[in-house]
């Protein structure tokens, strides 16, 4: 059994729907567990900038596989809830990614884990820190990171 922490985001359509979907489709998933949900973010679109603001979360998923199983996993979940793949960084119905896990590192084409930019993200990191606060990554406190990005408090509780 190994600890996986997932990012969802979604900037089309429902989000706050996708998001659930999402969350409840690993939910049915043999082999998975989801061990907490955070609350709702939304969050101003990074890396490209020209698109609407998505709403972000995280979860803690305790799954019997490797990671790349897990990922093949969320990539079909991508797929059942209409995701298409237009650009990278682009506008989407629902992403899901992995973003780190204390039991596995992975460094391939088709997984990188922890997730490369995850430490760049306040989108990922603020919602990461509501089911993880005790997180250290590379050395520093989850907080610590947070303080030292300057867009966190761009990230906004959704109500
Ligand atoms: N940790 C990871 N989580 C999710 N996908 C990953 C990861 N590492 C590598 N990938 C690969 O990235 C591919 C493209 O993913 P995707 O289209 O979601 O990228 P993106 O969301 O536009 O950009 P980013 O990966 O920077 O968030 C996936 O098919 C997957 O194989
Ligand atoms: N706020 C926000 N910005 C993004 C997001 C996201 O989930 N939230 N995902 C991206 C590609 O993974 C690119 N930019």
């Amino acid at each position: 059994m190994a600890r996986f922490y997932i990012s969802v985001g979604a900037n089309l359509g429902d989000r706050a729907q996708s998001l659930r979907k999402a969350i409840d489709c690993l939910r049915r998933t043999e082999g998975v567990a989801v061990a907490a949900v955070s609350p709702w973010y939304e969050t101003p679109p990074w890396g490209k900038t020209d698109q609407p603001a998505f709403l972000n979360g995280a979860a803690a998923v305790d799954a019997d596989m490797s990671g790349q199983e897990l990922l093949d996993i969320c990539l079909s979940i991508e797929k059942e809830l209409g995701r298409v793949r237009h650009e990278k960084w682009g506008a989407r119905v629902i992403d899901i990614d992995l973003v780190y896990s204390p039991d596995e590192r992975s460094c391939t084409e088709t997984l990188k884990l922890p997730h490369p930019y995850m430490l760049e993200r306040a989108f990922v990191l603020v919602p990461l820190r509501d089911i993880a606060p005790d997180l250290i990554l590379e050395g520093k406190t989850i907080d610590q990171w947070i303080d030292d990005l300057p867009d966190a408090g761009q990230v906004k509780p959704y109500v």
